[in-house]
Formats: structure tokens, sequence, C-alpha cells
């Protein structure tokens, strides 16, 4: 039997590990020495007021920002380890490994069953049986089944809004990601669909590494794991959520949660 040290434990829970993170938009610097771990099987809340990086911080963890011409990223972020700012990373698989659902639900205008077949057709799975297959057990993980299993074939755009964003997820399930970066999720959700997605971040953390911006801080301290808490492009603080919401560290934090600002 193997013994393990308190930090080889915590060192097998690291998901990420951001280290010394900068980035610019052209002139502006929009992240400032970010260090940041975070734990697998967990949800991370991003909270903070408007333009303070949230966003762009989570672009990071898939180098979506590398889209953007005017972006210049410094320092480094291992996800399981590996260096995804190295120039030998391949950055479709990356996206695949770390996928992002967006704050507004985006379904393709198909089918629903395409929508979900679309990914894993891009890489490689033809066969119907297969496919087949990963659209349902896709739609269950994503508690989506149930409300659309006779309409598969029927336009994904005839879907509520909360289905649609559940569907957005499914699509982002089957082509078996690790780590789910949502980005105010729920923001244009009724409060039904959003305690439906909610819920659903509680079952997902079982397989997935979770990384949600929310403006919602009753959202972060019902589902979050740990929370961090960012203000103009600097992380000021980040623990466990109950300490951040109870007992901060940090003034500016505390100034933010009870409402003095934001
Ligand atoms: N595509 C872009 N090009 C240039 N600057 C950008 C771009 N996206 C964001 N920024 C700038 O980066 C800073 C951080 O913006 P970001 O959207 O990451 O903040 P946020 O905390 O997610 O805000 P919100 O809560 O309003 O979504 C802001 O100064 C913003 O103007």
């Amino acid at each position: 039997m193997t013994l393990m040290t308190a930090e080889n434990q915590t060192a097998e829970r690291t998901k990420i590990k951001v280290n010394q993170l900068n980035l610019y938009y052209g002139d502006n610097h929009a992240l400032h020495n970010i260090d940041l771990e975070i734990e697998q099987n967990a949800i991370a809340a991003l909270i903070g007021p408007s333009g303070c990086g949230k966003s762009t911080f989570l672009r990071t963890l898939n180098r979506m920002n590398d889209l953007i011409d005017s972006v210049r990223v410094s320092g480094n972020i291992y996800v399981d380890g590996q260096n995804i700012y190295d120039s030998s990373t391949d950055v479709v698989s990356l996206r695949k490994k770390v996928g992002m659902v967006f704050q507004r639900p985006n379904p393709f205008p198909m089918s629903i069953y395409d929508n979900i077949a679309y990914g894993p057709r891009i890489h490689g799975t033809r066969k119907k049986a297969v496919l087949d297959e990963i659209v349902e057990r896709s739609l269950q993980q994503a508690a989506l089944w149930d409300e659309v299993k006779d309409r598969l074939n029927k336009s994904a755009l005839g879907l509520s809004g909360g289905q649609q964003q559940r569907l957005c997820i499914a699509r982002l399930l089957a082509v078996e990601p690790d780590v789910l970066l949502m980005d105010e999720p729920t923001s244009a959700l009724d409060p039904i669909s959003t305690l439906k997605v909610e819920e659903l971040t509680q079952v997902l953390k079982d397989k997935y590494t979770i990384i949600i911006v929310t403006h919602n801080m009753q959202q972060a301290a019902r589902i979050s794991d740990t929370t961090a808490f960012f203000l103009n492009g600097v992380l000021v603080e980040t623990d466990k959520t109950d300490k951040i919401f109870t007992t901060p560290s940090d003034q500016r934090t505390e100034d933010y949660i009870t409402g003095r600002f934001g």
C-alpha cells in the first residue's frame, strides 16, 4: 500500500493550475498575474463586477482568446499537468477536452439529433448505432432525454430556452470532455429552467470539473465548492465557497458580496 502525503493528495485532485497568467487586449491589461488551482470533480464559481475579466479568464482555459487578434497572453496554464500554452498543444483536442457553454443557448439550426451527433461526426464517428447511443446517453446526462425522445428529428430551435441550454450541454457532453466551462449559463433562463441547469451541475460534477461564471451570488453559493472573486483583472481571493460567503479574508470581497459595490 502506498501512503500519500497531504501534498500528494492535493496534487492528485488538481485538474487545472494557473501560473502567473497575464492577458492583454492590445494595450488593455485585462488579467494581472493570476495564480489559481482548480480541483477536479468540483465546481468553481468565478464572481466579480462587470468587466473585471471573468469571461476573459474562462476563455483562457481552452484558448478561445486565440481567436481574437489583439490578444497577448503570458504565463502558464496546466490541465492534467500539460501546459496548454505550449506550442505543441493541439488546440482542437484541447477544446474537445475543455468545452464551453455560453450565456445564450446557441443550438445549430438542425434537428435535436443532429445537434448532438454533430461533434462526434466531425471527430470521425459515422455508424448510426454508435451515434444513436451517444445521442441518447448525452441527452440522458443533460436531463433532457425524457422531454425530447419522441421528437429527436424535429428542429432544436423549437425547444424552449431552458431546453435549448440543456441541449447545448448535451452537445458538449457528446464529445466526452473533462472540463465544462460555463459562462453565465442561466442568465437568459426563467427560474424553473435555471433550477434544472443548477441541479444538472450537481450531477455532472461527479464526472466533470466545472467552472462557472455567474453574476448571481445565490447561485454561486448554492452550487459551487470554491469561489474566486475577481476585481479589475486581479484575482482578489479564492477559497471554499462557504468561507467566501461568510468570512472572506479580503475587505474588497466582503464589500462585493454584501452589495456595497458592483
Ligand atoms: N474581445 C475583446 N476585445 C477587446 N477587449 C475585450 C474583449 N473582451 C473583453 N474585453 C475587455 O476585457 C475586460 C474584461 O472583460 P470581460 O468580458 O472578461 O469581463 P467580465 O467580468 O466577464 O464582464 P461581464 O460580467 O460584464 O461579462 C474589459 O475591459 C473588456 O472591455
